[in-house]
């Protein structure tokens, strides 16, 4: 039997599991308790490891000499740059180097080409420092592995962002999450502690200090529940880090439980900066309003808002507090046009004061003709008072009015009875992930299915369903996948793995994702919830770099103060998906309704006033034939397994917003018949013609 660190995990199953020597029992001593026996090898002193970087690889899989002769002469620049290392004095810092220094140090020349800020003073890690021990996360960009730290004999994470290497605007937008990572350096926000490639990889792997848990998988972890203490504690790290972010100029962009990593010492981190932003304070520079997932996204956003600033990560903020105390999210929009609604019906609508000031892109469209009035209040009639000032405070519809972290910091919610208790005093759990949660849902599903779906009583049933992690969409769900059905018609993989097989990966025993077809439409109906992040399952067909070159399309890239783009839209809108992965959006609509329904949107609001409804007052629930105004605020999250509604055209003339609805199920309906049809004629055909062939052939 091999040693336990070389027995391969389950994501390490390969044939190509490298040839590593073995090692004695005594290796195999337990160090350290509580550590499984993989995680033991890692702080073994074993070296050898079934993970090696793209240049051993390729020495070792490619007979080619050239490879190997280019090799040597990379380890001898990099001897030298360790050298140079060695000398200063500060350890793992070098001097800021060229492009040709970075080759030079193990950069791979496409990072070193356009990403010097970002790596600038550091040396990459090699691969064969580390040992991959099993996937733990899966982003809209990255797998996340767990990983053990061979050469600092510890546990880390290992995140491999996808991108396209061959693209220099795809490599800069990748980039831009490290130089974030490094401008910043809190207790509460993720550490990037290193990045792992070599000079002839394509991939890139960012080291993070590892986490156990995060926000979204403890909270929804079945029989846990926070206590107030508890709660305070995490809001008052995450308002610390956010402080902290905002204070080096830094927007999050993408605050939601699943992003607030926590160890098993309690402490809270603000991961995944992959939407973060340079931001600049007098708002100078646009950036886009396509971020932040849906259920956390503040109104400005949705209006369109291109010039904002720190509130909209309090709005998230205000949204996870009132989570944590309800027990579910608060305002689970499945579309944007939805979302909106949700947060007019509980925060009210903005102010005519407001409407005028911000000018907002989206104002027309979505300006309701009666106002809305706030009911956070009553509708959180329960919270403590403290807890409830704040969550108003943040949820303010004008940003302005939504203060700063440190201001939040201040407010009575923490300085109040009961205080927030030690992070070192919160209960050890379990680990336990969104990820995680999901795996558990899955596996319950998969075994409802296999049988005893129905069986069960009732009760049993809605268990179930209340303990599910409900993962929010992605902030970029509807942009991935649009860009997903793209880029499966186009190609059926993304651009680096079809170009650029990792070899590390492959020979490593690193499993390359296969290719996955887009489920957009099992995922949208789900009738178990919300539709699923869909940008977080997406496999590699989404990469960054057709995000980037979407983004690019549609955002110019301003050089700010910090000389790091910032993306900024000009009027294309990021659309959801329908089932069969075409974007349906407002804009995207618009000409063709404009075209279907002669008449001005001046025209349409006029219809919609003459029916006393304006386009977000027709919402209607179906279930009950009612208004959806007179629904509590949470019903939505109640409703959310009945029929699925999609986000398309807005203005019809004449029309409410349930037949509008209407009339975008039935284009979807018929879509879906023509491409069955299509697909069975097909079908025919091809079997006709199959059968011809082997009649001609006489077999
Ligand atoms: N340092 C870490 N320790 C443990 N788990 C982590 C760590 N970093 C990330 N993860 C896990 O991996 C998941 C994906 O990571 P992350 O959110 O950074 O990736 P992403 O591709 O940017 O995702 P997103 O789709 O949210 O943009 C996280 O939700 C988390 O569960």
């Amino acid at each position: 039997m091999g040693c336990v660190c070389c027995k391969p995990s389950a994501i390490e199953d390969s044939k190509e599991s490298p040839r590593v020597p073995s090692k004695t029992s005594s290796d195999l001593r337990a160090s350290r308790e509580g550590l499984s026996r993989r995680e033991e090898a890692c702080h073994s002193k074993n070296r050898y490891s079934n993970l090696s970087d793209g240049r051993g690889i390729s020495i070792e899989k490619q007979t080619n000499r050239s490879v190997r002769l280019h090799a040597d002469t990379f380890e001898r620049n990099r001897e030298k740059m360790e050298h140079v290392v060695a000398q200063h004095p500060a350890i793992g810092i070098i001097p800021k180097a060229s492009e040709g220094e970075h080759v030079a140090a193990g950069w791979p020349p496409w990072l070193a080409a356009v990403a010097g800020e970002a790596i600038k003073g550091w040396l990459p890690r090699r691969a064969d420092s580390f040992e991959k021990l099993d996937k733990i996360g899966q982003g809209t960009y990255s797998n996340v592995y767990r990983a053990c730290d061979l050469e600092k004999r510890k546990i880390v994470a290992l995140k491999k962002v996808r991108f396209d290497n061959l693209e220099p605007e795809s490599v800069r937008f990748m980039a831009r999450e490290i130089h974030i990572l490094r401008r910043l350096d809190h207790p509460n926000v993720i550490k990037l502690e290193g990045l792992v490639t070599s000079r002839m990889s394509c991939s890139l792997y960012l080291v993070f200090e590892y986490m156990e848990h995060d926000l979204a998988g403890l909270a929804s972890h079945p029989g846990l529940k926070f206590t107030e203490t508890q709660v305070k504690c995490y809001m008052q790290q995450l308002l610390h880090g956010l402080d902290h972010c905002h204070s080096r100029g830094v927007l999050h962009r993408d605050i939601k439980g699943s992003n607030l990593l926590i160890d098993n010492n309690g402490i809270l981190k603000i991961a995944d900066f992959g939407l973060a932003s340079f931001y600049d304070p007098h708002q100078n520079h646009p950036l886009t309003s396509r971020v932040v997932t849906l259920w956390y996204r503040p109104p400005e956003l949705l209006l369109g808002a291109t010039y904002y600033g720190t509130a909209v990560d309090l709005w998230s903020t205000g949204c996870i507090i009132a989570e944590l105390y309800a027990g579910k999210p608060i305002m689970p929009g499945r579309t944007e046009v939805e979302q909106l609604h949700k947060i007019f019906k509980l925060c009210g609508s903005p102010s005519e004061d407001y409407w005028r000031k911000s000018k907002l892109p989206h104002a027309t469209i979505f300006k309701p003709q009666q106002p809305y009035r706030r009911c956070v209040g009553e509708t959180f009639k329960d919270f403590p008072a403290p807890a409830l000032d704040l969550v108003e405070t943040l949820l303010s519809i004008d940003p302005a009015d939504r203060g700063s972290a440190a201001s939040a910091l201040k407010s009575e919610f923490f300085t109040t009875s009961p205080l927030p208790c030690d992070p070192s005093s919160l209960p050890k759990y379990p680990p336990s992930k969104e990820f995680d949660a999901k795996l558990r849902d899955e596996e319950a599903r998969r075994q409802r299915a296999a049988g005893n779906r129905g069986q069960r009583p009732d009760h049993e049933r809605r268990g179930d369903r209340e303990s599910r992690a409900i993962p929010a969409p992605d902030a970029n769900a509807e942009l991935v996948a649009s860009i997903k059905k793209r880029h499966f018609q186009s190609n059926s993989k993304s651009r680096s793995e079809k170009f650029n097989p990792h070899p590390e990966d492959v020979a490593s025993g690193f499993p390359i994702d296969p290719p996955r077809p887009s489920h957009a439409a099992e995922a949208s109906v789900d009738p178990q919830g919300p539709p699923h992040s869909r940008a977080s399952h997406s496999g590699p067909l989404t990469n960054r770099a057709t995000w980037a070159k979407e983004v690019r399309k549609s955002d110019k890239f301003s050089s700010g103060t910090h000389k790091v783009s910032s993306r900024v839209p000009t009027g294309m809108d990021l659309p959801p998906d329908d089932r069969m992965g075409r974007p349906i959006t407002l804009q995207s609509e618009m000409p063709k309704l404009i075209g279907r329904f002669p008449g001005s949107f001046k025209e349409t609001s006029e219809s919609l006033i003459k029916d006393q409804r304006h386009p977000l007052q027709g919402f209607h629930n179906k279930e009950e034939g009612k208004s959806s105004n007179k629904d509590p605020i949470l019903l939505g999250y109640g409703s959310m397994g009945h029929k699925i509604h999609y986000s398309g055209p807005l203005i019809v003339p004449s029309v409410n917003m349930d037949q509008m609805l209407k009339e975008q199920d039935r284009h979807i309906q018929e879509t879906v018949r023509r491409a069955r049809l299509d697909k069975a004629k097909a079908w025919k055909a091809q079997t006709q013609l199959s059968a011809t062939s082997l009649f001609v052939s006489g077999r």
